[in-house]
């Protein structure tokens, strides 16, 4: 605070970009900086929110530019050096990534905080009952990120199938002079695709399995209407174990709850046909990892194509980095420009109309 204080007073001696040109290098290089913000903010008149990754090139600042569109946008890192200064003035926080974690550490330095905005539509980073208890909404993104997330969903079933990363590898590698036989993959096209969590986006991953005249069985914890299951070519299994017996792709579309936690284990593995592979874009949790190694080393399924994994990323030595029969991507699902840009707009919406004590577009409810 006294150097807040030193450096007031060198801005009003020297003006501010002769301060900041003077402190450079300094420690007190940032709280000029952070006085320059608070004074921009203060003539915007707009509500703050924290954000853990504001950027300043790259698909960030888009995201940043959207955002301060309505909002006195703070940094985490700005944030975290002064958090008297700050923390009584943010009425929102967008989590981006799971970033900032919303702890009880940081919200109890948040006294005017109002909305925990969400990036996406899973929340199960969010502890929404306690946030809710210090009278914070919880908001996330539904609908717009289906597309996107279906997209990766067919995406890695088709590169897993087809082995088109093996494939990349072999073609740009100057040594291969003939396609080898570890290439030959397995046909996509009529074959059976079983979808555990028929939500949102687990529909928009029928509609397309069905241009591939895929077989489409679901398995939900409600049975849809017949209009929806005529309307995406699904049919219903009750009993999971059914849907995994007979299918070649299992598609993994849930929230992570405790109900699915650990849902995929040794014994659904191993009731799956030793053909079959399991594709992962719900979260990492919901599959058993050690029992997924298990099941892929001893050939128990196929193969294994994950979007998601737990953690996020996986240790440098886990064992399914290791594996010939895993096909991993860092959690993109959501990770186009279009999604991304429909993502922060409803963020920014959900955020203002808590702000404003108005109906909220997406506020999530504890179970
Ligand atoms: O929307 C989400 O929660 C996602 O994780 C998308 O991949």
């Amino acid at each position: 605070m006294q150097s807040l204080c030193y450096v007031r007073y060198m801005r009003r001696l020297w003006g501010p970009a002769q301060a900041y040109r003077l402190l450079k290098g300094t420690n007190m290089h940032r709280s000029v900086h952070q006085l320059q913000l608070h004074k921009k903010a203060m003539e915007d008149n707009k509500p703050w929110a924290l954000f853990s990754e504001v950027g300043e090139n790259g698909y960030l600042a888009e995201v940043t530019e959207i955002m301060e569109q309505h909002f006195k946008i703070i940094c985490h890192k700005d944030f975290l050096q002064n958090p008297q200064l700050y923390g009584p003035k943010i009425q929102a926080m967008f989590v981006w990534n799971a970033r900032p974690a919303a702890e009880p550490s940081l919200l109890s330095s948040l006294p005017s905080l109002k909305v925990v905005a969400n990036g996406g539509v899973g929340i199960d980073h969010l502890d929404v009952p306690y946030i809710n208890s210090l009278g914070v909404k919880v908001t996330n993104t539904p609908g717009v990120v289906s597309d996107a997330t279906a997209d990766i969903a067919l995406g890695l079933l088709l590169a897993s199938a087809r082995k088109i990363v093996e494939g990349h590898q072999i073609a740009v590698d100057p040594k291969t002079t003939h396609i080898p036989e570890s290439l030959m993959g397995v046909e996509v096209t009529g074959s059976t695709l079983g979808i555990i969590g028929m939500g949102h986006i687990g529909c928009r991953i029928a509609q397309r399995a069905r241009g591939f005249d895929m077989k489409i069985l679901y398995h939900n914890r409600n049975r849809r209407s017949v209009e929806d299951e005529q309307a995406v070519g699904a049919s219903y299994c009750e009993n999971m174990d059914d849907l995994l017996k007979e299918s070649d792709f299992v598609m993994l579309a849930v929230n992570l709850s405790p109900a699915t936690t650990g849902l995929i284990s040794h014994r659904e593995l191993s009731l799956m046909k030793p053909t079959a592979t399991l594709v992962n874009i719900s979260r990492g949790l919901v599959v058993d990892q050690d029992a997924l190694v298990k099941a892929l080393q001893s050939g128990t399924i196929r193969a294994a194509a994950l979007d998601v994994t737990h953690p996020e990323p996986l240790p440098r030595d886990h064992p399914l980095l290791g594996l010939p029969n895993v096909l991993i991507t860092p959690h993109v699902g959501t990770n186009t420009y279009t999604t991304t840009r429909r993502m922060v707009q409803r963020m920014v919406e959900n955020g203002l109309a808590a702000v404003k004590g108005q109906s909220i577009p997406n506020e999530v409810k504890p179970k």
